[in-house]
């Protein structure tokens, strides 16, 4: 008789697989080894930005009160008394009637309280006068100590995904070296007697293993760090001793295959033979019904079930593993994005449970438009290509028109820390 399933909500699912998240430890590395990371400690200034008040451009540093009187028909003449370039401090402080030379970055000199772009001064004397013919106000084009940010502010807490911009900013801090969490291993395993390597010519009944190189892209995007197995044939004492040796040498483990209903998928009675506990092992969506997540109690290893179909395997994965993964590492932002979209054309299938249309999304005249892309199945891979979001189609509902609004998960976007549908 044939096990009959029963299927949980996305929701509940979701949950029950960030309550056995395993958080990694932490790890301190070099700031260029930081990219892409996850920082484990909060970042605060501990200095102002910038540190000291200077000048936004090449020009001279003046009292501007020294210009009050200043007009095209009466310039006034200032003495140029120094020159300074970025990495300087000046000597002297300005006085009336005079004016240091100062360049894009160099601080402020005493006395100054404006600064004059060079294109506005009259150079004299081989530069040692200069003539401005305005009136040029007090604190002109200063760059102000803290105008940035303030000592004491708390820039980045902890969860923050490292950025060039974060590390614009931790390089300003002075963090030659950053604490981070340390990137989860993810084993993945294709199994399936039907599968041929990437390099191998087709031959009848055989396809194939395209699964794979799409999760080993997907682990690297969310973050982890992936581990191929390679292919196992559908032989279960073969495949228990294949999944068995690699739990020691992984963090989480990903499967792909085998974990429906049929005489050769071996992935339920190789979690039984090893004692993990089945989280679930059908939810109520598609693609990606059969998608089977189990734990191991002893050492708090995961294991990702996706299914075989390239389209079940990939949506599985952005909604459980993916998150799995990011949370593993200390990401606040684990989940999809979500947005209201408009749907672009007809979707007439009814949907018995929530379906997760491959789709692109674009962002025009300040509102998304969804629009699907190529055909439905969970077998077919080629609407992966263009697909940048999945939309949301709730279960329960009939088809879906031109013009209705949808909720769309972002693939590409900055993350959510709450999953919402
Ligand atoms: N009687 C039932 N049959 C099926 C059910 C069901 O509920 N009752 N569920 C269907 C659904 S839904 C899906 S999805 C698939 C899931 O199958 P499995 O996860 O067990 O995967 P396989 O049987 O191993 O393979 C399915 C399909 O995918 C191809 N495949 C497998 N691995 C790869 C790979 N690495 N790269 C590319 N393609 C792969 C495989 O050749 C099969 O065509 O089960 C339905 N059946
Ligand atoms: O996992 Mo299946 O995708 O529901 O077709
Ligand atoms: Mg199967």
């Amino acid at each position: 008789m044939v096990e009959r399933r029963k299927p949980i909500s996305v929701q509940e699912a979701v949950s029950k697989v960030m309550n056995h998240v395993h958080l990694m430890p932490e790890e301190i590395v070099s700031i260029d080894d930081s990219d892409d990371g996850v920082l484990a400690e909060d970042i605060y200034a501990d200095h102002d930005v910038p540190p000291f008040n200077r000048s936004p451009y090449d020009g001279f540093a003046i009292i501007a009160e020294d210009t009050s009187h200043a007009s095209r028909e009466n310039p006034v003449t200032l003495e140029v008394i120094e020159e300074i370039g970025a990495g300087d401090v000046a000597q002297n402080s300005v006085g009336h009637g005079q004016a240091i030379r100062i360049m894009t970055g160099a601080a402020l000199p005493k006395g100054a309280n404006a600064i004059v772009m060079l294109e506005i001064v009259h150079e004299k004397n081989d530069g040692k006068k200069i003539e401005i013919k305005r009136h040029i106000k007090k604190f002109d084009n200063i760059s102000w100590q803290g105008e940035d940010t303030e000592k004491g502010a708390l820039l980045l807490e902890k969860g923050h995904h490292v950025t060039p911009g974060v590390k614009a900013v931790l390089a300003t801090f002075g963090y030659a070296k950053v604490k981070v969490y340390k990137q989860p291993v993810i084993g993945i395993i294709a199994t399936g007697s039907e599968l041929l390597n990437v390099s191998e010519p087709l031959v009848p009944g055989k396809i194939r293993n395209s699964n794979a190189h799409m999760i080993i892209s997907q682990v690297k995007q969310a973050g982890g760090m992936p581990k191929y197995f390679g292919q196992l044939k559908d032989d279960l004492e073969q495949s228990f001793q294949g999944v068995k040796k690699v739990l020691s040498e992984v963090d989480a483990l990903i499967t792909t295959g085998g974990v429906s209903v049929g005489d050769f998928d071996y992935l339920p009675d190789i979690y039984q033979k090893l004692g993990a506990e089945v989280l679930f092992n059908k939810v109520g969506m598609r693609p990606g019904s059969v998608t089977t997540v189990a734990y191991l109690p002893d050492s708090g290893k995961i294991l990702f079930g996706l299914s075989g179909n390239p389209s079940s395997c990939f949506v599985g994965f952005e909604l459980f593993a993916g998150p799995y993964i990011k949370a593993s590492q200390g990401l606040n932002n684990k989940f999809l994005d979500n947005v209201e979209a408009t749907l672009t054309h007809d979707f007439p299938k009814p949907n018995p449970f929530n379906r997760f249309v491959r789709s692109r999304v674009t962002f025009e005249n300040g509102y998304w438009h969804s629009q699907p892309v190529g055909l439905d199945k969970s077998n077919i891979v080629t609407s992966l290509i263009g697909a940048n979001a999945l939309m949301v189609l709730p279960g329960g509902t009939r088809g879906y028109q031109k013009g209705d609004k949808v909720k769309a998960l972002l693939l590409n976007g900055e993350g959510s820390e709450q999953f919402c549908l």
